[in-house]
């Protein structure tokens, strides 16, 4: 099978992605793994798959495959991605685009610039529904670890994210604590592990060690959920800039009952064909 791909990032976040509406994509994890290895194949963090949606309601279904074969439900930087993809393709003439995701519907607009906000939907809290294992839902939760014991908030951007606050993000041992954090089994379905930094109330750097992943230079997501999680703990304010290895994200949150926006750039590296 020979597919068309286009090679994209959103600030080093980086993505293979495939039309899957005018050629027949049947991807297996084994395949996936493949496309996403960085010495044996195209290498990328997500396999993106755009699809014909199931609703007529909605313009497109996009599927999402971490790295390690796993298909999830959510992917921040993906989206914005996604939207410039169907636009520079000619897959649509939208500016305002309806997307249907395993984790839910999302609207995304491209600007003139070409920067893309994404409405991420409304944050999930309940600890039943991120899924994470708690007596009751609470702003923070220890989290035990081998080595130590871990502060964390937990919610769901679509897909699971704990967030840690650290002191220096430089200093934080993230590649030690963000396995252990990922992999925790108080996580059914494996976590995100989020560290943050608050350096004012509208500004926090950000390190993401994403599950199916590692650490990556950006999660969409994952800024979504740090500034949530920032929001409820009284530290910051409804518009915050999240800076993360690869770049900026800005992001907005009203507060309960309201969606997080979402608003950075979404670049194009290369175009290619490969024999899977
Ligand atoms: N890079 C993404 C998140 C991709 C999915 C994540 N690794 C998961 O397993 O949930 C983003 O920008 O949000």
């Amino acid at each position: 099978m020979r597919l068309r791909f286009t090679k994209m990032h959103g600030l080093g976040n980086d993505f293979v992605v495939i039309d899957g509406i005018s050629q027949k994509v049947r991807l297996t994890p084994d395949k996936v793994r493949k496309l996403s290895d960085r010495h044996f194949g195209i290498g990328c963090d997500q396999v993106l798959v755009v699809e014909v949606p199931d609703s007529p309601e909605v313009d497109f279904r996009y599927r999402i495959f971490n790295a390690d074969g796993s298909e999830v439900e959510n992917c921040g930087n993906g989206a914005r991605c996604f939207a410039r993809f169907v636009r520079d393709r000619r897959l649509t003439g939208k500016t305002d685009i309806r997307v249907q995701t395993a984790g839910g519907l999302m609207t995304l607009t491209v600007h003139e610039d070409d920067d893309v906000s994404v409405n991420m939907g409304v944050p999930v809290l309940a600890p039943e529904h991120i899924p994470f294992t708690a007596p009751a839902q609470a702003e923070t939760y220890p989290l035990e670890l081998e080595s130590r014991q871990l502060e964390i908030s937990a919610v769901s951007m679509g897909n699971p994210h704990a967030v840690t606050l650290v002191e220096d993000i430089d200093s934080a041992p993230v590649e030690v604590l963000g396995p252990m954090v990922e992999a925790h089994p108080r996580f059914p379905a494996r976590v995100n592990a989020g560290f943050m930094q608050i350096v004012s109330p509208t500004e926090v750097r950000l390190r993401v060690f994403e599950r199916g992943v590692g650490e990556t230079l950006a999660c969409g997501t994952g800024a979504c959920a740090a500034v949530v999680t920032g929001r409820i703990r009284g530290l910051l304010d409804e518009r915050v800039s999240v800076h993360l290895p690869g770049g900026k994200l800005e992001i907005r949150w009203a507060g309960d009952g309201e969606p997080v926006i979402m608003k950075g750039p979404a670049t194009n590296v290369f175009h290619g064909q490969v024999k899977l």
